[in-house]
């Protein structure tokens, strides 16, 4: 059947169009909630539940105007979507990217939900962005335009409300500027609590250990826990990387401390190969000082056909929605498509993929290393309390194994595909904490 003419996509463009929203085939929002509706009809969840994970509980718009290096005014947009948080506050990072569009923050804030279920940790889901390209500005203007979102949003967010993280083209700097324009504004009897806020702060003011890896190590915790049973070993694998930012290089040093071979990389400003394997860490320090994976000297230049046929057995996308759509699953040569990315891979792709045999693992179970980690931070600063590495590490690997085991039991009971499993195991703990919390008329 086609993946975008399901019953489930039928039933989102029924509700849609009471809504008077309406959504392509190519849509982003359409195809997620298309793909969780499937999900619930599997579980066979009440019309209800459908209804309310159908479209976010607030969508929030800002427009902020901030002053230039050059003195003139610049408006930037900015958006908070708050998808649920029938499981505790609003969860999820702000992502700076000069493209980014409403549909695609309830996207991210539609899986920020599924995740925070899926792992079992008490948040909601939401998502941020501002519409900006943050290498096309200074430090200083990137700053005065973070602390201007931030009060933009104002009682939007807090500790224990909504809670944002980095995501795309934000990181610590951006969170601890976030949080001081949100304690300058706290009530005095609320500001030692109020760097809660947001997670993913630098460590020296109320970050926790392990957060910036955090990402790639819960995904490396994953493989441990899922790939024994596909007959692969982690120790003797070959991966290909789409980003190399956060997310793409960390998986790629863990990955290769665990004995894995990266082969290829691409990113925006080109694509690298090496059949003798890329040195994850001296790539990492060539994108730091050069902003890109283009002239690393440790491999040769590639096109970016010729990137996706490359053979490994891991192929990771780690940077953007949709870059793995029909045409590129057509070229692929991997076992095992492991999402780092949210969203990466169309469900026209995906069902091509799983046609020919490739195990595709989804985001909400591979990259909530993130947020399970912004969790330990969450709660280290509420008690006060500061965790080495390694407490955060095994804390992270039980979290994702468990996730990982609830995923595989799911795709055995209902005889499903891993994405449609995580989805299921996430919406049948929401449906039941619904269920305890009853009906307000
Ligand atoms: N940071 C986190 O904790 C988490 C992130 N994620 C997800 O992981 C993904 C990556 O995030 P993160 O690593 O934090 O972001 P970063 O901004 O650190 O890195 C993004 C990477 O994607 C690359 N990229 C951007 N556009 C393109 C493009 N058109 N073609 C190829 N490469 C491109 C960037 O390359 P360049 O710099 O050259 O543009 C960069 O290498 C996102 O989907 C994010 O939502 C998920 C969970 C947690
Ligand atoms: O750490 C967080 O709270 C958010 C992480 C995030 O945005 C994501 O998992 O996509």
């Amino acid at each position: 059947m086609d993946p975008c003419n399901t019953p489930a996509c039928q039933s989102a463009r029924e509700i849609f169009h009471e809504l008077d929203d309406y959504y392509d085939d190519h849509n982003l929002y359409f195809q997620t909630i298309s793909s969780v509706l499937d999900a619930a009809n599997l579980l066979k969840v009440d019309q209800r539940l459908k209804l309310i994970l159908s479209q976010p509980k607030n969508e929030i718009m800002v427009h902020c105007p901030v002053k230039m290096d050059d003195g003139r005014w610049r408006l930037f947009k900015g958006y908070r979507v708050q998808h649920n948080n029938v499981l505790g506050p609003y969860k999820g990072g702000i992502r700076y990217h000069g493209e980014v569009k409403l549909d695609e923050v309830k996207t991210l804030a539609l899986l920020m939900t599924m995740k925070c279920a899926l792992a079992r940790l008490p948040f909601g889901g939401a998502k941020g962005a501002l519409k900006i390209d943050p290498r096309s500005v200074s430090r200083s203007e990137l700053e005065r335009v973070t602390r201007r979102l931030t009060a933009a949003l104002g009682n939007n967010i807090g500790p224990d409300y909504d809670i944002p993280a980095p995501d795309m083209g934000t990181n610590a700097q951006i969170m601890a500027w976030m949080a001081d324009t949100y304690i300058n504004f706290a009530e005095s009897s609320t500001k030692v609590t109020a760097r809660g806020v947001v997670t993913g702060k630098p460590l020296e003011f109320g970050g926790s250990a392990g957060r910036e890896k955090a990402t790639g190590q819960g995904l490396v915790y994953v493989l441990d826990a899922l790939l024994p049973g596909m007959d692969m070993d982690v120790s003797k694998l070959s991966f290909s990387l789409i980003g190399y930012g956060n997310v793409g290089s960390w998986t790629a040093r863990l990955l290769q401390a665990r004995g894995s071979q990266l082969k290829a990389v691409m990113d925006h400003t080109g694509a690298i190969c090496n059949e003798a394997g890329i040195d994850a860490e001296a790539l990492a320090q060539h994108v730091q000082a050069t902003g890109g994976v283009n002239g690393f000297t440790g491999a040769d230049a590639i096109d970016a056909p010729n990137f996706y046929s490359t053979p490994v057995d891991l192929f990771i996308p780690a940077a953007l929605e949709q870059m793995v759509d029909l045409e590129h699953a057509e070229r692929l040569q991997c076992k095992v498509l492991v999402e780092a990315a949210n969203a990466p891979t169309t469900p026209r792709a995906e069902q091509h993929l799983l046609q020919k045999g490739v195990e595709v693992l989804p985001a909400i179970l591979c990259n909530a290393g993130g947020v399970t980690v912004s969790y330990f931070e969450w709660k280290q600063n509420r008690q006060s309390e500061t965790w080495d590495e390694e407490l955060v590490d095994e804390r992270l690997r039980k979290v994702m194994t468990r996730s990982a085991e609830r995923v595989l039991a799911t795709a055995k009971r209902l005889d499903c595909s891993m994405r449609l499993a995580s989805y299921a195991a996430a919406i049948a703990h929401i449906d039941k904490v619904y269920e305890m919390r009853g009906v307000f008329p």
